[in-house]
């Protein structure tokens, strides 16, 4: 046998080599994922998808320890590519005939992601019944083993004179040579490999003996992207100017002293040469600066820590003390400075070395927020998120791997951000749904990944909200589980037969130490220092008001004879805010309103050929196509001029909720300028930032939109807010409405106020005495949130029991059905949980699917304590067998809900 150990160490031959200890099984076979990068176009994409999905194995060589995490280089076709070590394996699989299998190549790199990365790809993979592969697919962006350099650095303070008289192995002797020959020491494998027979043996000794280290560089460090920008230095005041000149000034001077070149050049309808005349004069400054890929606008520098208030220093110092794992609950009212807490807690952590990871619910407030933080940090800041293309993402990936310290702000996928050395996550409006995934699997919520991330990291979590999910608020007040807690469950109930995870020792034990009192158990007097914050901020910056709630009920209004979607009070609000110059913001709940179109001769209701909802009528602007827009599937049509089913052309319709007020506003506010900030006027890429510079610049006095206006958006000229109706979020059939519609409401109200003026909101409705509604009107959050979480309790909702949710869905109605049928009774034979269901989706059909639902509840009381946990997450596992679930019918396990179907 051939062995590392062989050449260099000859007498401890017949010592047994460290696989062979303790009766362990040698695992000799190993599944990868290959990165395909420049795969054929010539395949489907879903050919694709199952090819990227699937796993292969290969032979591990003798001698070559390869754990999973690492890094491979392995044949593939004729190819040799980059892969990534999954499982082990014991036992080649029995359908592939041994001989065909093909040896790993190489270690290229071990340990690239670390060990905590690994375990919290393993743990997110076994909570969220999703297979492995799929994980690391959601965590990696496209490419980036394959786009890596595999390279051999010599390690030249090791290396002893005479070095090459220890060596045994030529191949060795040969590499050690070249690199020598190398001022850098430095070759990439690629190169050395033809040229050096047994180039691997050789490696491994020169590895062994510390005398090389092997790398993967990633492709070149990414480039920041330049462009020439207009910065004001002096007014021009005392300098010799013509009027042309001075107007120039004027506008760089209104518009906040810095520009783009080219957009001023546009705008002032200047010239180059213009400019540098000014520059020479020494009025403006004109040099590059960099463009962050993503976001367009100058960068502003120069941001100062502001002096805090009482509240944001005390929470600031308690942030500041912590060491290690820890959850905070940063509770601050709208407009009570959250975003300074963060970025005064990042500050110190940048200079020690340390990265800090932003967690955000959608993009729509991240031009925002990012401004602030680059402001705060240069370029130390990058953004990750969804709507990055494959080449930025990548790139902000590459950035991260470089090791510097830095700030990523990311929506819910930037969780598995790759940064090094993390020193603090931030979970900024943590209630916010969009935080968790609905499909397609891992249905992961980012808050749960987040604080696994924490404990494994030893780094603070900060949950940050005016109005706090009821998850982290019994949490952090009352020490209870939450959806942190459910992981000392899940996730050591590892599913070892499923998704390919599990299988090697010890990894229970990863979990143990750091799984928090089961939620189940009283807390012990002799607990640690408390690893759970709750940090107020009860008041607004400079102590200015909340704004004043008024509800208007909409019955009376009636009564009284205004037919008009707007109240008296809205009405005569809106008419204040041109008179003062003021501006104000109207708030619609999509689903308030009817969006359909139907025919008034016959009653024909236009409707989605390929699923069972009506379509939506879409109009952005006068002169843009009328469209008719199928909110499930995206199916588009144009709008017809007559009846499908009668041919009159009497077809009536009313817009989407932004558009009919639109509509109105120009009505019945024909001066009245808005801004419609919607999914429909937002399509666009930097459309968001757009609009919002357009709205923040003063172009009209108001913002009309949806859920989008409600996150965080910090807009000081803003005195007034109108909710058009509540109604339309207060009826939804769902056990979190109430919740989300506190939130949302709460959220949208704080938007008015912050400025130096006095806001103040207005909501609209026909159920003015409904709980949500005083709640909010009061601004009372506590009180709200202690009924709302004695009713959860009352009927063992989360946060105090657990939901997870089976949907199915096919093509073919009969079999979804019976397999729901089939799962829900066998599931049922069984006792600890509770089953709900079979239930058809709200919506049966969606792009020609049939869909159905079980719900698995388990009550607090009524948890499986291990190891029985585990036999129940086999069990909910085995609902995927084709002898429950046929192969036509699909199944996703959704672990935590959020929404049903
Ligand atoms: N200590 C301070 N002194 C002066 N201004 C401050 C201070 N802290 C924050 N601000 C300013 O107050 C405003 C509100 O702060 P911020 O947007 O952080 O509030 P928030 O708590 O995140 O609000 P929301 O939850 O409503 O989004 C911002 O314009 C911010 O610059
Ligand atoms: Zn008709
Ligand atoms: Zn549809």
């Amino acid at each position: 046998m051939y062995s590392n150990g062989v050449s260099l160490f000859p007498l401890v031959v017949a010592e047994p080599s460290s696989s062979y200890e303790s009766g362990k099984v040698v695992e000799r076979w190993i599944e990868v994922l290959v990165d395909f990068v420049d795969y054929s176009k010539e395949v489907t994409e879903e050919e694709k998808e199952e090819k990227e999905e699937k796993l292969y194995t290969y032979r591990v060589p003798d001698g070559l320890n390869v754990k999973p995490g690492d890094i491979l280089s392995v044949p593939f076709g004729v190819q040799q590519l980059g892969a990534i070590a999954i499982r082990l394996l014991s036992e080649p699989p029995a359908k592939l005939a041994q001989e065909k299998i093909k040896e790993v190549a190489d270690v290229v790199q071990r340990d690239f992601f670390g060990d905590n990365y690994w375990t919290l790809i393993e743990r997110v993979s076994k909570y969220y019944y999703t297979p492995l592969i799929k994980v690391v697919r959601t965590a990696l962006p496209p490419g980036l083993v394959g786009r890596s350099q595999h390279r051999l650095r010599l390690k030249r303070e090791n290396i002893p004179n005479g070095a090459e008289e220890f060596l045994a192995s030529t191949a060795a002797r040969q590499i050690l040579k070249m690199l020598e020959s190398q001022a850098n020491g430095d070759y990439s494998f690629k190169y050395l490999k033809p040229k050096v027979k047994g180039f691997r043996w050789g490696k491994e000794q020169l590895l062994k003996r510390d005398w090389v280290e092997s790398y993967v560089e990633l492709p070149s460090s990414p480039r920041p992207k330049m462009k020439p920008a207009v910065t004001l230095i002096d007014d021009g005041f005392y300098i010799d100017l013509n009027k042309r000149q001075r107007e120039i000034l004027k506008v760089l001077r209104d518009r906040g002293g810095e520009f783009w070149l080219s957009e001023f050049i546009q705008i002032c309808k200047t010239s180059i040469s213009t400019l540098k005349t000014l520059e020479q004069k020494g009025c403006i400054v004109i040099d590059e600066r960099e463009v962050l890929r993503t976001e367009s606008g100058p960068v502003v520098v120069g941001d100062q820590a502001k002096s805090l208030t009482q509240a944001q220093s005390q929470a600031l110092a308690t942030i500041n003390q912590l060491n290690g794992y820890a959850q905070v609950l940063l509770h601050g009212v709208t407009g009570s400075g959250k975003t300074e807490v963060y970025l005064q807690a990042i500050a110190p952590l940048l200079n020690q070395n340390k990265s800090a990871l932003v967690l955000v619910p959608e993009i729509g407030l991240t031009p925002q927020l990012t401004d602030r933080f680059r402001a705060r940090f240069g370029n130390k800041v990058s953004v990750y998120h969804s709507a990055l293309n494959d080449g930025e993402r990548y790139d902000t990936w590459r950035q991260m791997l470089t090791g510097e310290p830095q700030v990523v702000i990311g929506t819910r996928s930037a969780v598995f951000a790759p940064l090094p050395n993390l020193g603090l996550i931030i979970l900024d409006e943590e209630h916010d749904s969009s935080f968790k995934q609905d499909s397609p699997i891992p249905t992961y919520h980012a808050r749960t990944v987040a604080q696994w991330r924490a404990e494994l990291e030893n780094c603070p979590l900060i949950l940050g909200s005016a109005t706090p999910s009821l998850e982290s608020w019994l949490s952090v007040r009352e020490g209870r589980g939450g959806q942190g807690g459910l992981r000392d469950q899940g996730g050591q109930g590892g599913l070892r037969d499923q998704g390919g995870q599990g299988g090697q020792g010890g990894q229970e034990s990863i979990f143990s130490p750091l799984s928090p009192p089961s939620p189940l158990s009283p807390p012990s007097p002799l607990s640690p220092p408390p690893l759970r914050h709750y940090l107020p901020l009860p008041e607004r910056i400079y102590s200015r008001p909340l704004p004043p709630v008024e509800v208007v009920d909409m019955r009376q209004e009636l009564q009284q004879g205004n037919r008009s979607i707007f109240s008296k009070s809205l009405q005569s609000a809106l008419l204040q805010l041109q008179e003062r110059r003021q501006q104000g913001i109207l708030f619609i709940h999509r689903r308030g309103h009817s969006t359909f179109v139907s025919c008034r001769s016959c009653g024909y209701v236009l409707e989605c050929p390929h699923c069972d909802v009506s379509l939506a009528y879409h109009h952005t602007e006068e002169g843009a196509p009328q469209l008719l827009r199928c909110h499930y599937c995206n199916f588009a049509r144009s709008h017809p001029q007559n009846c499908p089913e009668c041919s009159s052309p009497y077809l009536k319709f009313f817009g989407s909720g932004t558009q009919r007020v639109a509509q109105e506003l120009t009505r019945q506010f024909p001066e009245l300028r808005f801004i419609r900030f919607d999914s429909d006027t937002t399509r666009n890429k930097g459309a968001h930032r757009t609009l919002l510079t357009k709205f923040a610049n003063g172009e009209a006095e108001l913002l009309v939109g949806t859920q989008m206006l409600t996150k965080g958006l910090d807009l000081p000229q803003v005195t007034l807010v109108g909710v058009v109706a509540a109604d339309g979020l207060l009826n939804l059939s769902d056990y979190r409405a109430s919740e989300r519609a506190f939130q949302t409401l709460t959220q949208v109200a704080g938007r008015a106020g912050r400025g130096d003026d006095p806001g103040k909101a207005i909501i609209q409705t026909y159920t003015p005495e409904h709980p949500v509604i005083e709640a909010v009107q009061r601004h009372d959050y506590e009180s709200f949130i202690h009924s709302e979480l004695e009713q959860r309790q009352a009927l063992n909702y989360p946060p105090y029991g657990r939901l997870i949710l089976l949907r199915l869905s096919s093509l073919d109605a009969i079999s979804v059905q019976n397999a729901a049928q089939i799962i829900a009774t066998t599931l049922n034979s069984k006792e600890g949980f509770e089953i709900l269901g079979p239930a058809p989706a709200s919506i049966l059909r969606v792009a020609n699917r049939y869909r159905w639902q079980i719900l698995i509840k388990f009550a607090p009381d009524a948890l499986p304590q291990l190891p029985d946990w585990e036999e129940v997450r086999r069990r909910i596992a085995a609902c995927r067998e084709t002898s429950l679930c046929p192969s036509s019918v699909s199944l996703t396990i959704d672990v935590d809900p959020l929404h049903m179907m």
